[in-house]
């Protein structure tokens, strides 16, 4: 058996870290994305009205998704059917945005407009198709405004896994969001999802890969999870539905959780012979005691919003139908707040724990170094792959 799963499945997968990485060479923020104004999208919309040359229909899709969205929401009508060609690209495109806010889409699809109507004003600065990519995130939607700079996780169709682009993605964007001029800084997930956790992809490597993405791997989660821990300035998690492995044990080096009450908080490491990390082995015994951590870490106890809150991992819950609208108007409140004051306060909180959370998370990530080239660990990630297990 071993050695079948091994010939299909094989320990940590760092498949393509370098090549098909796109790490932004310039950071993108799309400084007024929560706010492209009405007569911004109105005037994109006639720029394109006035387009020379075809986009193509790749990029008319992406336009079309994006204008539906920012002008009636999420996709709200029924699917076509399959030999309607056509509409059914359309509608799957429109579809695959999930809930962005219609903020986002009006203002990627300004982005967009401008991005086509420079390349065709002048085809001597026209970028080549991959450094237009490199400019921006290509796994998240990160925006800033009034004082508040939004990492969203942009996998809705896949439950926001985390794959490896996405992980290097994220520091990439805590790294700018630490030095950009807002206040507060926000961890989202798009669609119906916070984040099914490490994408389990990841693991797709054959038997020869295996040690040394193993221990690139370890190396990749420990600077992650760094990361978090040294994060400067007060960080949210807006935990807009379930959550799952590291996903929910990062969240204790969140200063704030808010939490729909669709969201579940699940931890299975031991289903998948693995063991915790992001520093939960000392953050969650010490938060709500050994026994109720024991519950989620070794036997992998769903909680729901409300328990997670009560064992002090969630700050807030809020009914899911006016789960944004409370949680952003929140939110804005505090962003208005001294901006230094909440910096040096979050420092003071965090700054005595930081030396041993890097130590146990130095630890945490060695342990799971070889973990991820054990058999019990192969067999459940070859059995959610060949779809015999469900969590
Ligand atoms: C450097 C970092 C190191 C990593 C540190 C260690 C981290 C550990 C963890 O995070 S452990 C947790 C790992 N996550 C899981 O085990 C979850 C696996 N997923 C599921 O059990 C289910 O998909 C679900 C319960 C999240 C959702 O179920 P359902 O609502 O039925 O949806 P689907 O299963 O059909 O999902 C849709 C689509 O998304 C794909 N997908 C979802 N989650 C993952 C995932 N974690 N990895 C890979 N793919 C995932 C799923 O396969 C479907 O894809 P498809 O449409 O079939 O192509």
């Amino acid at each position: 058996m071993a050695g079948v799963t091994g010939r299909l499945v094989r320990g940590w997968c760092l498949r393509a870290v370098r090549s098909s990485l796109q790490v932004p060479a310039q950071l993108h923020m799309s400084k007024t994305a929560m706010g492209a104004s009405q007569k911004d999208f109105e005037s994109a919309v006639n720029q394109m009205k006035l387009l020379k040359k075809d986009p193509g229909n790749e990029v008319k899709l992406k336009l079309y998704a994006h204008y539906k969205q920012a002008t009636e929401g999420p996709c709200n009508t029924p699917k076509p059917a399959v030999f309607d060609l056509i509409n059914k690209a359309k509608w799957d495109a429109w579809n695959a945005l999930g809930n962005l806010p219609k903020e986002t889409a009006r203002q990627n699809y300004v982005d967009l407009v401008s991005g086509l109507s420079s390349s065709s004003d002048s085809s001597s600065q026209v970028k080549p198709e991959a450094d237009r990519k490199q400019a921006g995130y290509e796994t998240l939607v990160m925006t800033s405004e009034d004082g508040i700079t939004k990492i969203m996780l942009n996998r809705p169709t896949k439950m926001n896994a985390l794959t490896t682009q996405m992980y290097q993605e994220i520091m990439l964007a805590l790294e700018a969001a630490s030095k950009d001029d807002s206040t507060i800084t926000v961890l989202t997930g798009n669609g119906s999802y916070f984040s099914s956790g490490n994408d389990l992809t990841n693991f797709v490597i054959s038997p020869d890969e295996l040690e040394e993405r193993a221990r690139r791997g370890a190396i990749l989660l420990r600077d992650f999870v760094g990361c978090f821990i040294d994060f400067p300035k007060p960080l949210v998690a807006v935990v807009n539905g379930p959550a799952v492995g590291i996903s929910v044990t990062i969240l204790r080096l969140f200063d704030l959780v808010y939490a729909s009450d669709r969201a579940t908080f699940h931890t299975p490491f031991s289903h998948l012979g693995q063991t915790p990390e992001a520093c939960s082995s000392y953050t969650f015994p010490s938060l709500m005691g050994p026994a109720k951590a024991a519950e989620m870490l070794i036997f992998g106890k769903k909680l729901t919003a409300a328990e997670a809150c009560a064992r002090g991992l969630v700050t807030e819950v809020f009914p899911d139908s006016t789960f944004q609208k409370e949680v952003w108007t929140r939110l804005k409140a505090y962003s208005k707040l001294p901006r230094n004051a909440l910096r040096i306060s979050k420092q003071m909180i965090r700054n005595h724990e930081k030396e041993k959370l890097h130590a146990i998370n130095a630890e945490e990530s060695r342990i799971l170094q070889e973990r991820w080239q054990s058999d019990e660990c192969m067999n459940a990630i070859m059995n959610f792959l060949s779809r015999k297990a469900k969590l």
